[in-house]
């Protein structure tokens, strides 16, 4: 679903925030992307959407070129790819409504005949657990963890193959971190999306993620298998990133 190669990406500035990155992602599976900040995790994220320079390597999603996509091109693959980011508030419409905002991304997914986009709205809003008759209500109005779930509302509301969500869980409190990790997976699932998982909490990660890439410095210096990657680190920096692990993982399993 997404093959990254050989990517570098050089700011106006002449920052080299990612050099030379290639990952991959299946169908329906998830690739954790894990770094502390300022390792061009994010950058990494927006060249994937075609929102950062490249300067050199190849980006494919579901086979489409994203590099220099122009036109139909570029349409399709805002419709195969979507990001998720942080903060929610910053990439909502403050002045539309939440059911406008998913009822416009609606518009954007391949027709499908006979449905509605309102209809179709409102089913999103409780397949993420939004509670009936929030529509009419504007971004302001919810709290960090609603507005996220909205976000996801609307990225899922384009029918996505891909979706790569970029420390969506970083802003919430500990206890609803855990419910939208959840909702995530469940979506996955039921779903069967390819996810790009970013966040420099490992212990996130692991619970989220089949496989995982280290970045550090612009460069990917370790991937393999969650389970064995976490088990039996091999770069002393994915060692010290492991030794200063968080506790979440007792939050989200309760
Ligand atoms: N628009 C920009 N112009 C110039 N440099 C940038 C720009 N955006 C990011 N950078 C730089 O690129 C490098 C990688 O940043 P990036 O945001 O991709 O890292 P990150 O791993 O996602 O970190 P964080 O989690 O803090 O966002 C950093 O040194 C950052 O300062």
């Amino acid at each position: 679903m997404l093959t990254v190669s050989d990517l570098v990406v050089a700011y106006p500035n002449g920052r080299v925030a990612v050099d030379g990155v290639s990952l991959q992602v299946g169908a329906g599976e998830t690739l954790g992307l894990v770094g502390e900040s300022g390792s061009g995790k994010s950058t990494t994220a927006r060249a994937i959407v075609g929102l950062a320079p490249v300067r050199s390597g190849a980006i494919a999603v579901d086979g489409v070129d994203v590099v220099g996509a122009r036109g139909e091109r570029a349409r399709r693959l805002r419709q195969t790819v979507q990001l998720v980011f942080q903060n929610p508030l910053l990439s909502l419409n403050p002045r539309m409504t939440i059911g406008q905002t998913v009822r416009e991304a609606v518009g954007c997914a391949p027709p499908s005949p006979g449905l509605v986009a309102a209809a179709e709205a409102e089913r999103l809003l409780g397949l993420v657990g939004l509670p009936p008759g929030v529509s009419d209500r504007y971004p302001h109005q919810f709290s960090g963890g609603q507005l996220q779930r909205v976000a996801l509302a609307r990225a899922l509301a384009v029918r996505p193959q891909l979706l790569i969500l970029d420390e969506v869980t970083a802003a919430l409190d500990v206890s609803i971190q855990a419910t939208v990790l959840n909702l995530i997976r469940r979506l996955q699932r039921e779903l069967g999306l390819a996810l790009l998982y970013i966040s420099h909490d490992l212990s996130v990660v692991r619970y989220m993620a089949s496989s995982v890439a280290v970045m550090r410095a612009g460069a990917i210096v370790e991937s393999g298998p969650t389970q064995a990657l976490y088990d039996a680190p091999e770069h002393p920096y994915t060692q010290a990133l492991l030794a200063a692990i968080p506790t979440l993982d007792r939050a989200v399993a309760s």
